[in-house]
């Protein structure tokens, strides 16, 4: 099976070459801000499966950033599906908990309506109706608080911090399901194996668990530092940012077991390990 994958450097796409034999596009091959080019690079390749793990992801910045946030994450995912629609071969898109507008308590399940609060996370809803509009055999894959050695990431800004300070406020009413870049890949990697043998994809949710606040990931990062760092939980109201977050990220990933028999791991052994990475 042929995959061809968009993104190189990031968090996602460094897992899928380490855990497969794929064609990864860096920005240098196919810039994303122009759409017609990652359309053609589809064309010229003729892969099997397209994995598209490039995307803005610059929360903040993307609120001064729209229309560029646009063209890469609404823009250049609808060329992709298109192309993709087109030669038959389908494609795996990833999209993102902050598509959801964060009320209640209740993880959000595949088929709840969508409804960003930010410029991130409109663009990434956009890009998720583009490609079900394409009307290819596709997979959105809604992942949330990814996390790994490379790239930037919640554990290694946590981590950057304490090599400066002893104490920490970490909002505590922010809750998510921590996920290691690893198991993403796992998870689109058996999903495009699937799907080249003829299943039907659609919407689903992979995130790690159990759901916890930034302040418990904070600690638990610390923890798997065996660093003493003291962290103050505080409300999103006393930690001020250009871009609203949803409060409630829980998601829902009950189908993805059900249709392909994916159940997303504990992130705890996950984060130990990869601390241990990046601090040894
Ligand atoms: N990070 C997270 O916490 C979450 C991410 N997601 C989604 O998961 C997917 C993968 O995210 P993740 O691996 O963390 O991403 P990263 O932020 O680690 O990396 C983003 C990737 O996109 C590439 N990229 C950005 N702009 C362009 C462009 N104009 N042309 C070509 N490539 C570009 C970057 O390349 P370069 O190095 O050249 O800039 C980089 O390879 C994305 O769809 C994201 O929206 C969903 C939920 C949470
Ligand atoms: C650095 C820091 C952040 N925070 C807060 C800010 C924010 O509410 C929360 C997380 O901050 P970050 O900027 O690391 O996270 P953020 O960039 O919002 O992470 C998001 O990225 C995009 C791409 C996604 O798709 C989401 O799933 C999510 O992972 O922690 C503190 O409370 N104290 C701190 O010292
Ligand atoms: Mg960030």
């Amino acid at each position: 099976m042929k995959i061809l994958v968009f993104g190189k450097t990031g968090q996602v796409a460094q897992e899928l070459q380490r855990q497969a034999d794929v064609t990864a596009l860096g920005r240098d091959a196919a810039d994303l801000s122009d759409p017609a080019a990652c359309a053609a690079a589809i064309t010229a390749h003729q892969p099997d499966v397209v994995i598209n793990a490039a995307a803005y992801t610059a929360v903040d910045r993307a609120e001064d950033e729209a229309d560029l946030a646009h063209t890469i994450n609404a823009q250049a995912p609808a060329a992709m599906a298109m192309a993709c629609a087109q030669g038959d071969i389908p494609f795996l898109h990833v999209s993102t908990d902050y598509v959801f507008e964060g009320s209640g308590t209740a993880p959000w399940s595949v088929e709840a309506p969508i409804a960003p609060l930010n410029v991130y996370g409109q663009t990434k809803a956009a890009g998720e109706d583009a490609v079900r509009a394409a009307g290819g055999n596709h997979v959105i894959l809604r992942t949330s608080w990814v996390f790994s050695e490379h790239g930037n990431n919640f554990v290694k800004t946590m981590l950057r911090l304490s090599e400066t300070r002893d104490a920490l406020s970490v909002v505590n009413d922010q809750i998510g399901g921590p996920t290691p870049a690893g198991g993403i890949a796992a998870a689109l990697l058996q999903m495009a194996q699937a799907m080249h043998g003829g299943q039907t994809g659609g919407t689903y949710h992979y995130a790690g668990a159990p759901s916890v606040s930034w302040e418990c990931f904070a600690r638990e990062t610390f923890v798997a530092a065996g660093r003493d760092i003291a962290v103050t939980g505080i409300p999103t109201a006393d930690y001020p940012t250009p871009a609203t977050r949803p409060l409630n990220s829980r998601l829902d990933c009950s189908t993805l077991t059900t249709d392909f028999g994916i159940t997303p791991a504990d992130w705890k052994a996950d984060l130990a390990a990869i601390v241990h990475r990046l601090t040894s």
